[in-house]
């Protein structure tokens, strides 16, 4: 052809530098985006020999980018449908700034490259990120075309030249600028094309490495080993989320969830997604081992679009507490290129929702259903993201209020239904309230459980990072159901049974008592009363209410709820009426002696709830070594 030059259709003079100082932050993708041209290039012409459009020798297909750091060039090389001159004018001169105007006005809005990089068919153009200077050279598979050239220096003015490709195919030449010289270093490139391109449908080859190879015996017979230059390709062309699950092992899905985490632990067990109406969807989620360390677990699955990836920040399109799964999402219908609040709002991520939920929720059904021991062992690990799940997903908390378990202190297991059923007859209140028992640690509060054991109640074990808005959550779902703390109050009022207990006081001896212990304690926020309990309760108890507790406990583990952190620490000292310690101290003569011994019951008391320590538990060792 004969030379041409020409001015790149666009209204402004020069959208350059806005693409440079646009997407300055996040200049890598430039390489996602000419690969996946590459990639696409290839994908056509295998189509045109499906569709019998197409005669000649498909080839192998292979993408290849090299870097030559002497010339400061990186070339993305294809053996795909390649352009002709024509096509070159139509698709890179014109097309990609025929949304020049509109991409203007869009970008001073945009706070994010990615909201907007081929929303305007820009994705070439992004290669002037990093170059100062691109050739295209390429060669149509269409029968009699000549081989074409486009030069760009990243002003709009391009020159197009007769070029010197033989075979079909392009190459994209980057001419790399002073300041991204680091994309000229190997290692770079490697894990850019780890990142985006590991799992692309097209082979994607990086030079070479060396591999060792068996070369036959030596004379002893034993293996020898040679080392040979293979090509280094970067991707696995069919990843497994691109499969129907029949065709499948464990190993298979345990051996991928190896390849995208190498350091974690194996996975409990997935979910094979795969959906093509009303949304295009396949991928595949992973139960990780979570235990308690939840926080650390989040941005772990990977969004891509037709095998190209795109971020690992799935917010808005994965519901919150999914984001503890691990795993891949592919779905070329999530519009990628768009803000993220336009996300919340599109309704296939809606729909996409619904599903991911609906299909987590179906396999933990099943699996509940199925093996409910096997269930009921890895519960410590999924029972964080099924309460989790519960709490914050109406939706999910439908289906899971069938499968989510409570377990005791004595590590049995229980439905919500069953648990009711087992505790309703000795646990209901005088008001017909049933009360549910549980401690937060029970080796700290033992005094407590024991007295429940005692009594014949039940004590769950609730523990988590997220047991607190449990409780609350199924406080407000269960009909008439109460959760408290062991320690919350004394055994007779956690459930109030309205059962009168006599006193052996009379009410002198009561006031009395509880004007001897109110001098004895000097500790601050603590609220005395005088109490007829059971004679072999002890003799002091101190508890803290449910309902502040929890919310300042809420608040520890931080969200909006400052108020209740900063108040303060609120006991109730209950002593009991009818030990014989009340009798004992009542008849002491000696008002030195009395206090001693009121010490000594409230700091048992203390020792009983964990708030023993410092000076006082100093003072309480020498007195209780006098007292022997
Ligand atoms: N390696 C290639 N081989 C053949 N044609 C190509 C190649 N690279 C680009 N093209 C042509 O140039 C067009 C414009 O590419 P560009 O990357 O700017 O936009 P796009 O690929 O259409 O959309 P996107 O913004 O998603 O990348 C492509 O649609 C394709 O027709």
């Amino acid at each position: 052809m004969a030379q041409e030059k020409g001015t790149i259709s666009i209204h402004t003079e020069n959208i350059f530098p806005i693409i440079k100082k646009f997407l300055y932050s996040d200049h890598e993708i430039f390489l996602r985006e000419l690969v996946s041209n590459a990639v696409d290039a290839i994908q056509k012409a295998k189509r045109l020999v499906s569709l019998g459009q197409f005669h000649g020798e498909l080839g192998e297909p292979l993408v290849q980018v090299k870097v030559d750091a002497k010339a400061k060039t990186i070339t993305i090389s294809d053996n795909g449908i390649g352009m002709t001159a024509d096509e070159i004018k139509k698709y890179i001169n014109q097309v990609a700034f025929s949304g020049a105007s509109e991409f203007l006005e869009k970008y001073k809005e945009a706070k994010d490259a990615h909201e907007i990089i081929g929303q305007f068919g820009l994705g070439f153009y992004s290669a002037f990120m990093v170059a100062d200077k691109v050739e295209i050279q390429t060669l149509s598979y269409q029968p009699g075309a000549e081989p074409a050239k486009w030069v760009c220096d990243g002003s709009t003015n391009f020159e197009m030249d007769a070029g010197n490709r033989s075979e079909r195919g392009t190459d994209v030449i980057l001419y790399i600028n002073e300041e991204n010289k680091e994309f000229l270093e190997e290692y770079k490139i490697q894990e850019i094309l780890d990142k985006y391109a590991k799992f692309l449908p097209v082979p994607v080859q990086f030079g070479t490495r060396t591999e060792t190879q068996r070369d036959g015996e030596d004379e002893e017979g034993k293996p020898k080993y040679k080392e040979v230059e293979v090509p280094n390709i970067i991707n696995t062309v069919q990843p497994i989320w691109t499969k129907a699950p029949t065709e499948l092992k464990d190993e298979d899905y345990l051996a991928f969830y190896k390849e995208l985490y190498p350091f974690s632990d194996d996975p409990l067990f997935w979910i094979h997604l795969n959906v093509d109406y009303p949304f295009n969807l396949t991928g595949v989620l992973y139960f990780p081992k979570i235990k308690n360390n939840f926080e650390l677990q989040r941005n772990k699955i990977r969004l891509f679009s037709r095998q190209v990836f795109i971020t690992d920040d799935v917010k808005d399109i994965v519901p919150e507490f999914l984001m503890l799964l691990h795993g891949v999402i592919d779905s070329p219908d999530i519009p990628l290129n768009v803000s993220r609040s336009f996300l919340q709002a599109d309704s296939n991520v809606k729909k996409i929702n619904t599903y991911i939920t609906r299909k987590v929720a179906d396999k933990l059904a099943e699996l509940f259903k199925n093996d409910r021991k096997a269930y009921e062992e890895k519960w410590s690990d999924i029972g964080l993201f099924v309460k989790y799940g519960a709490i914050s997903e109406p939706k999910f908390w439908e289906r899971a209020k069938d499968f989510v378990l409570l377990s005791n202190i004595k590590k049995e297991f229980f439905t919500l239904n069953e648990y009711r059923d087992k505790v309703a007859p000795q646990q209901t209140d005088k008001n017909n309230n049933i009360v549910y028992l549980y401690a937060t640690n029970p080796e700290k509060q033992h005094a407590y459980t024991n007295a429940a054991d005692k009594k014949g109640y039940d004590v769950l074990l609730l523990d988590g990072p997220v047991d607190n808005h449990f409780i609350s959550h199924l406080e407000r779902e269960l009909e008439k159901t109460y959760i408290k703390r062991v320690d919350a109050d004394t055994i007779e009022k956690l459930i109030d049974k309205d059962e009168k207990i006599e006193s052996s006081l009379s009410e002198e001896q009561t006031k009395q008592l509880e004007e001897l212990y109110k001098s004895a304690i000097t500790k601050p926020n603590m609220e005395i009363s005088v109490e007829n309990l059971a004679a072999d309760a002890l003799p002091v108890t101190i508890t803290i209410d449910e309902y502040t507790r929890r919310m300042k406990d809420m608040a520890a583990l931080g969200g909006n709820m400052d108020f209740y952190s900063t108040l303060p620490d609120h006991y109730k000292v209950t002593v009991n009426a009818n030990h014989p310690l009340a009798t004992k101290i009542l008849s002491e003569s000696s008002k030195e002696k009395q206090a001693a011994l009121a010490q000594q019951a409230f700091d048992l008391a203390l020792l009983a709830q964990g708030m023993l320590t410092g000076p006082d538990l100093t003072a309480f060792v020498e007195r209780s070594v006098k007292m022997i």
